[in-house]
């Protein structure tokens, strides 16, 4: 991200040193009382700000955040950081925020070995089957990497694998050498998914054990980093429900945290808070809950309409102290564009809609970032020598 010039004055100034650490004691003082939109905490938070430099001329502010920057974020920060400047006399000096990105591993369940190649894992779950899970992962997927994450997929959906046809993509992965699968590419992220390995049509006749198995080998048999770059955020599209094979699954995928989709109607909700006691049970964090099809949008007359129910997500969401991460309403064009391998967030950004899997995907990824980090790689392996 380049630097920004946020406030412009004349008639500048010389400063003292005493002067100068006055004023940026000020500043770091304001900055700490600005809430980060996407973290929900100080916008200072987690040593997020890195430098404070002021000269005759300007002030330099540095951040360093631990989600995907966009310029779009740049800005919206900026603007945040101008406001809350406002009431400081800065004698004439040009303000320059530079605000860079720095997506770390954050932890996960204990005692789950990490993937190589990947920095977090995000689950996108749902207790019931065809609440829109994998429309949703798709479109989180595609918003994170048009914000400037570098994003992978694993369709998990064993049963029904739908992301080749979602993110318009076909064919059979290459086999490296040494036997690991190289992921499919298409709108800027890594895919990988039982469905390139099937015919689309086969159904899949597997009893737990097997799909356990298959997952584990898609995951820990692709080689996510092959360009040489680590994913910062591989999500998963997990099947839909709670029984063993989910709880299975959630044992052996280190993830840092999972999202619930849903539907407004009670149906759906309770299926949604037996997802939500499956993660709690293997100690997966929940971001929170996304109600999918909340309102259905009339094509005709733009009129909003309530038809599965109002308010449902946000009831459960308040009875286990979760988020409401977001609200998607139901609207034929996601159907559309999802079913043609371009969905919402790349077929048109600029819709209401996409904005708001943008909004979602950044709560997410802002979440993640104040979560604890994961150190474990960066300690060296301890090799015991028998003399
Ligand atoms: N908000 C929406 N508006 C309109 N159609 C939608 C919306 N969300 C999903 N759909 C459509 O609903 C159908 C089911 O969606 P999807 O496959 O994402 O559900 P799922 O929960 O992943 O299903 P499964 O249980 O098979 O895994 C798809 O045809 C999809 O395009």
């Amino acid at each position: 991200m380049g630097g920004t010039v946020v406030a412009l004055r004349s008639n500048v100034s010389p400063m003292s040193d005493s002067m100068s650490e006055q004023l940026i004691t000020a500043i770091t003082t304001q900055l700490q009382a600005v809430v980060d939109p996407y973290t929900k905490s100080a916008l200072t938070a987690g040593r997020a700000l890195t430098n404070v430099k002021v000269t005759d001329q300007s002030i330099a502010i540095n951040l360093t955040k631990g989600y995907p920057v966009s310029e779009q974020i740049h800005a919206s920060l900026a603007q945040l950081a101008v406001d809350a400047l406002q009431g400081l006399d800065l004698q004439g000096r040009d303000v320059q925020l530079l605000v860079q990105q720095d997506i770390l591993s954050h932890s996960a369940q204990q005692g789950v070995r990490g993937v190589d190649g990947v920095k977090n894992i995000i689950a996108v779950a749902s207790g019931k089957g065809g609440v829109g899970k994998s429309t949703v992962a798709a479109n989180l997927a595609l918003a994170l990497a048009a914000a400037g994450a570098q994003v992978a997929v694993l369709d998990a959906d064993i049963y029904g694998p739908s992301q080749p046809r979602m993110l318009g993509i076909q064919g059979k992965p290459e086999a490296l050498d040494n036997k690991m699968l190289l992921p499919m590419q298409n709108h800027q992220l890594k895919i990988m998914s039982i469905g390139f390995l099937v015919e689309e049509d086969t159904p899949m006749i597997w009893r737990g054990p097997m799909v356990t198995q298959a997952l584990e080998q898609m995951l820990r048999g692709t080689d996510w980093a092959n360009d040489g770059q680590d994913v910062d955020y591989l999500i998963i599209d997990l099947p839909p429900g709670t029984g063993d094979i989910q709880l299975t699954l959630s044992q052996k995928v280190p993830v840092s945290g999972a999202v619930i989709v849903t539907t407004p109607q009670d149906i759906a909700l309770l299926d949604a808070r037996k997802a939500y006691k499956m993660f709690d049970k293997v100690s997966v964090p929940v971001f929170g809950v996304i109600e999918n099809m909340s309102t259905h949008v009339c094509t005709q007359c733009g009129h909003e309409e309530a038809i599965f129910g109002a308010h449902g997500a946000q009831k459960m969401a308040d009875e286990y102290d979760l988020e409401l991460l977001g609200e998607i309403p139901l609207e034929m064009a996601i159907r559309e564009l999802a079913d043609s391998g371009t969905p919402t967030v790349v077929a048109e950004p600029t819709s209401k809609t996409a904005a708001r899997y943008r909004d979602i995907a950044l709560r997410i990824a802002g979440k993640l970032s104040i979560k604890k980090k994961d150190f474990s790689s960066k300690f060296p392996n301890i090799v015991v020598e028998n003399s």
